[in-house]
């Protein structure tokens, strides 16, 4: 833990990083912000438009200036998008700057909650399943390597998702103060 005073949410799409990030904001009385709601507001255009126009890599790139931007922040909880440990500047950036939660459920889950979804280019394949099992390989090591904490976000309850996070975000804090005195 870190002194900084932030929680970032971590993990595949889909898996809750943003309604459990606004659930936690609330509880915490900070401003929530998605990473890639403010890379849409700040471009004017929604991200399959960006990844249509810029590819994956210009996507990563204001991705990489907007994590930037908000790691400067604090006091905050942030939703990050999905692929935003891809990039090492940004696992730095969230690992120095918060308190690190890794949200994950299962790849059925997960399909079933984006199955209507039409916002998340990455999945839009002929076989998202194995999309998200190959995404799952290569970034889960990632999400480990940043996390301070890692909680099921498809078993439980969202209430109790939150009110989890809460409680370790704290027990995090006290143990800094503790070794700091
Ligand atoms: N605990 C939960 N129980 C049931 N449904 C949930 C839960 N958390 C999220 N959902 C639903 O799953 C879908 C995906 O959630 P959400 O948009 O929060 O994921 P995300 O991690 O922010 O995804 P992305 O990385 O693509 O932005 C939404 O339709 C949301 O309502
Ligand atoms: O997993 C990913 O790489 C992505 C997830 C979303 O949050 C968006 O950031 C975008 O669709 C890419
Ligand atoms: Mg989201």
């Amino acid at each position: 833990m870190k002194p900084a005073p932030n929680i970032y949410l971590i993990g595949l799409m889909g898996v809750g990083k943003t309604t459990i990030g606004k659930q936690v904001a609330k509880a915490m009385q900070w401003p929530f912000y998605d990473s890639d709601k403010v890379i849409e507001e700040t471009t004017g255009t929604d991200i399959p438009t960006i990844f249509a126009y810029e590819g994956e890599e210009g996507f990563r790139n204001r991705e990489q200036a907007m994590i930037r931007q908000l790691t400067g922040l604090d006091g905050i909880v942030m939703a990050t998008g999905g692929g935003s440990i891809l990039r090492p500047e940004n696992r730095e950036a969230l690992k120095t700057r918060g308190f690190v939660v890794y949200l994950h459920c299962s790849i059925d889950k997960i399909l079933h909650r984006t199955k209507h979804d039409t916002q998340r280019p990455l999945l839009r394949t002929e076989n998202p399943r194995q999309r998200l099992q190959e995404l799952f390989a290569i970034r889960d090591p990632l999400y480990r390597e940043c996390a301070d904490f890692r909680i099921d976000s498809g078993m439980l309850p969202g209430k109790t998702v939150v009110k989890t996070i809460l409680q370790q975000y704290q027990a995090a804090l006290e143990n800094h103060e503790r070794a700091a005195s």
